[in-house]
């Protein structure tokens, strides 16, 4: 198989786009490459940290700059942070130079994902269930606009899930072509 675009990961916060992203890079021999860790690195500090000192606008203007850098990269896969997909500027350098795959996740598996982890800082709520109900409603019109979507079984493993993507890439031979 052959990477002719590079495969860019987005969904909610907790769908997988990490986990499965790395998996799918190394099963295609590719490079991967994550936004969040790598505004983590070159900060040297934790989203969680980064909103705190310097707030969301800050790090959305951060996130905006290292996926235009990641997507001129060359051809790999690139996880996006959950929120990256929004900003039109984003997708419009994605739609441009990559292929975005939705991994598409319940409400419920999302919850089950994220509710013991204190390193989003968009759920350091009173209601933090409330509020990622919020979010994900807003945000499922958006992340529809996708290429491309997976949805997120509960009961398949981060292997499968990436056997999910392979199948749906392969729907797209502009995207990854098969060598004999
Ligand atoms: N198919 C799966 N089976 C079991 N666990 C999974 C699966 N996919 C992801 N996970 C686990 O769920 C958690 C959240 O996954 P991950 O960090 O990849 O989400 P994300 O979409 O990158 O979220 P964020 O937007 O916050 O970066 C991780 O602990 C990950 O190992
Ligand atoms: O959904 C979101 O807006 C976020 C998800 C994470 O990947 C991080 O990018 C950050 O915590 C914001
Ligand atoms: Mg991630």
């Amino acid at each position: 198989m052959r990477l002719k675009k590079t495969v860019v990961m987005v969904g909610m916060m907790g769908a997988g786009k990490t986990a499965v992203g790395r998996s799918l890079a190394a099963r295609l021999g590719v490079p991967f490459l994550d936004s969040d860790a790598e505004i983590e690195s070159a900060a040297n500090m934790t989203i969680a940290e980064i909103f705190a000192r310097d707030g969301e606008a800050f790090f959305r203007r951060k996130e905006s700059q290292v996926i235009a850098r990641l997507l001129d990269a060359g051809h790999g896969v690139l996880s996006t942070g959950g929120g990256a997909y929004l900003c039109r500027e984003n997708r419009r350098a994605i739609t441009e130079k990559g292929v975005a795959v939705w991994l598409d996740a319940d409400l419920d598996l999302l919850w089950q994902r994220v509710r013991h982890k204190g390193t989003r800082p968009l759920l350091q709520t009173r209601a933090p269930y409330a509020t990622l109900k919020a979010i994900y409603e807003e945000r499922v019109p958006i992340y529809a606009l996708a290429d491309l979507r997976v949805q997120a079984d509960p009961a398949f493993s981060i292997e499968r899930m990436t056997d999910a993507v392979i199948a749906a890439l392969r729907t797209r031979p502009d995207v990854l072509e098969a060598v004999q």
